[in-house]
């Protein structure tokens, strides 16, 4: 099964299901618990808990009502703990209690030479950016990266919102984030704010989350397992047409680079056969020999899919070939030039019943929807997607893909060194080769993104690569998610 994340009030709709762990303080003890746990490994692992020093910022609710509790444990453990109450009047009385029991130091502000810092301000009930008080005390920590003290927030990042994943300027940014239960959306897309996610179990559950009442949309995010089972591998009986042959429209004689690189990644992320069509034939041809090429649709032998678009121009010719292939009921995938096309001509893809996948980044997304992507990102490409009825995949450091439904999957790259020109003609290969192999659009996106995105890891190590260099690491990153399956 897919991750599955939760919006704030789904996940108060998982609460409530619980009933009396709810209302009987349980989930707290559990959820504190957790933290504490955690917090206790990493301290250990660092050289011990007796006598290390942890801060904790505590703010008006439930949040810093766990973080009073978790330092409760910490400070029975020998952990040198000092709370500050950013609303002493409204802090968590029942932890309050528990923390000064166990001996736990409260004061105005936080000391020099802390290990640690938990950041119980606000969680799934934070709105906007850190308030000031909050704001002052975080500002004068220095970072993790600079030696300064490990910060650990709990449930979310406190300053990022829990439903959009909007970095709030202020907002705490968290070396290790503690969860409960069920991811939020937060944790996928503000990735890069929480650091390291850790969902700790407390017995609520997803599946008691009924009806979307809000009609938010849901966002879940593969496995690596699900991507490595979904790839395409040749059965005894294949053929190099039987597993989907795969069409590229891309690139030109005088920029034939998207026709090479969308190509190559066609050809490297599936076996059977990739056929090329453009004015980029010979290039493209003297790069991958194995490549069907043709100059005209009229040349070209069937194919199972078509990836449309990468550097294949905007004039009147390429409004012909995408007319022609958005009125088969092929799969068609749509990037770059071809989406400026489209954004101008959107009745050639609304409603399409065929697979169609559209892969634009911010500023083609904004052509196509008439409007920039803006903070909440989950919405705007479900929105597009259930308006138009076809699937959307906006790129970015989270890519999120939404099928016309309005669910989204997610991938975080975990790092930006994809960030570089032509790393988006090497993802419509793949997934366009993913969707010639009979993967349905969100799926071929989804996966699609997850090894692209692993490809940059391990191209890059720590350095900077172009897309050549991401290109040529596509093959072991298929291997690696495929090395899962057996290691599991
Ligand atoms: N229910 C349970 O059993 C369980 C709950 N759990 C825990 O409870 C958390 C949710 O607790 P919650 O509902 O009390 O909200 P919470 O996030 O603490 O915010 C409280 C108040 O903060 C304020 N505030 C708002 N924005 C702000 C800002 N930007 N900067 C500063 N302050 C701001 C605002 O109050 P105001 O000052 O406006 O009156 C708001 O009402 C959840 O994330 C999890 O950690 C777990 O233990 C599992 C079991
Ligand atoms: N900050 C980032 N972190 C990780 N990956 C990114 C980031 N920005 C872009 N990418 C990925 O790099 C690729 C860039 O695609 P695109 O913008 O279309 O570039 P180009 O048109 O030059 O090929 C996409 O796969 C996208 O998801
Ligand atoms: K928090």
């Amino acid at each position: 099964m897919p991750i599955r994340y939760l919006d704030a009030e789904a996940v108060r709709q998982a609460e409530a299901a619980t009933g009396d762990l709810l209302t009987g303080g349980t989930l707290m003890r559990r959820a504190s618990a957790g933290v504490a746990a955690v917090i206790l490994r990493e301290l250990r692992r660092t050289g011990g808990c007796y006598g290390r020093r942890v801060g904790i910022v505590v703010g008006a609710g439930d949040n810093g009502g766990d973080a009073l509790h978790a330092g409760a444990v910490l400070a029975r453990r020998g952990v040198a703990c000092t709370a500050v109450l950013l609303a002493p009047e409204k802090a968590h009385q029942g932890g309050l209690a528990a923390y000064r029991n166990a001996g736990g130091r409260i004061d105005d502000a936080l000391p020099e030479g802390l290990d640690l810092v938990i950041d119980g301000v606000v969680g799934i009930g934070g709105r906007g950016p850190l308030r000031q008080g909050a704001a002052a005390v975080f500002a004068r920590l220095t970072p993790a990266e600079s030696g300064g003290p490990l910060i650990v927030s709990v449930d979310l990042p406190s300053g990022v919102d829990a439903d959009t994943g909007v970095v709030h300027d202020p907002a705490v940014r968290a070396s290790i984030t503690v969860t409960f239960g069920v991811p939020r959306n937060a944790h996928l897309l503000a990735a890069p704010a929480c650091g390291r996610v850790e969902v700790v179990d407390i017995g609520i559950s997803a599946d008691a989350v009924t009806s979307n009442a809000d009609a938010a949309p849901r966002l879940s995010s593969l496995t690596d397992a699900e991507v490595a089972r979904c790839w395409p591998v040749p059965s005894p009986s294949d053929d190099k047409y039987s597993q989907g042959v795969v069409g590229v429209i891309a690139g030109s004689a005088r920029y034939p680079g998207a026709a090479i690189l969308a190509t190559g990644a066609a050809v490297t992320a599936t076996s059977g056969m990739t056929r090329y069509v453009g004015t980029a034939a010979d290039e493209v041809v003297s790069h991958y020999p194995e490549v069907v090429a043709a100059r005209t649709l009229d040349d070209v032998g069937r194919v199972q899919a078509w990836v449309v678009g990468p550097g294949a121009g905007t004039d009147d010719d390429a409004l012909t070939v995408l007319r022609a292939l958005l009125g088969t009921d092929l799969p068609v995938l749509v990037d770059a030039d071809g989406l400026t096309v489209v954004a101008e001509h959107p009745e050639l893809v609304v409603g399409r019943t065929a697979p169609t996948l559209l892969t634009p980044h911010a500023g083609e997304f904004a052509r196509l929807a008439g409007a920039e992507v803006g903070a909440d990102r989950l919405q705007a490409v479900a929105d597009l997607a259930t308006r138009w009825r076809v699937t959307v995949l906006l790129k970015g450091r989270i890519t999120l893909v939404a099928d016309p439904t309005g669910a989204v999957l997610g991938n975080d790259a975990g790092g930006s060194w994809a960030a570089t020109a032509g790393a988006g003609d090497v993802l419509s290969g793949i997934a366009g080769a993913l969707l010639a192999a009979g993967l349905p659009p969100q799926l071929a996106g989804a996966a699609a993104a997850r090894v692209h995105a692993h490809a940059a890891d391990l191209a890059s190590r720590g350095a900077p690569i172009g897309a050549s260099n991401l290109l040529g690491a596509v093959r072991p990153a298929i291997r690696d998610l495929r090395d899962t399956l057996s290691a599991g």
